[in-house]
């Protein structure tokens, strides 16, 4: 599974602890991130981990256009309820494209446990369905 891995600056201690305790099951997938968040990853688990460019920069826009061309299975966002981001119209376009294309995507760390325990016991594996599926969304 591609996985996309994003946090605004007060929530990267949280992703450091969230990607230290599930690297295992993290370390068998392949794994993209926003500059910063990825370079913080690499450097406190030592994970292998596509680096984008950093969100504010456009990071965002990047990982939603792997999205849209359905090449990510799994994001986890952990984003900042209490600040306001220069850049929240790209924030907002990532959680939209992971709606429109029906990405998991967790945006709170009770969440995110949700979705890697499901993923470790198979429960995402639907989206292999899909991969070669999906060009456009579903129309339901
Ligand atoms: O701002 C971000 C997501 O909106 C995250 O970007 P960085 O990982 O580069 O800090």
């Amino acid at each position: 599974m591609k996985i996309a891995l994003i946090a605004h600056d007060r929530q990267k201690p949280l992703m450091i602890k969230l990607v230290t305790a599930y690297q295992p099951i993290l370390a068998q997938h392949e794994l993209f991130a926003t500059g910063t968040t990825g370079q913080k990853i690499i450097e406190a688990t030592g994970l292998s981990v596509k680096r984008f460019k950093s969100g504010p920069l456009g990071g965002d826009q990047q990982i939603g256009a792997l999205i849209s061309e359905n090449k990510i299975d799994l994001v986890i966002f952990l984003r900042d309820p209490l600040a306001a981001q220069p850049h929240e119209p790209d924030v907002n376009a990532l959680i939209r494209l992971s709606d429109v294309y029906e990405v998991p995507l967790a945006t709170n760390i009770g969440t995110a446990e949700v979705l890697l325990r499901g993923l470790d016991t198979g429960l995402l594996d639907f989206r292999t369905i899909v991969h070669d599926q999906i060009d456009t969304p579903i129309n339901l």
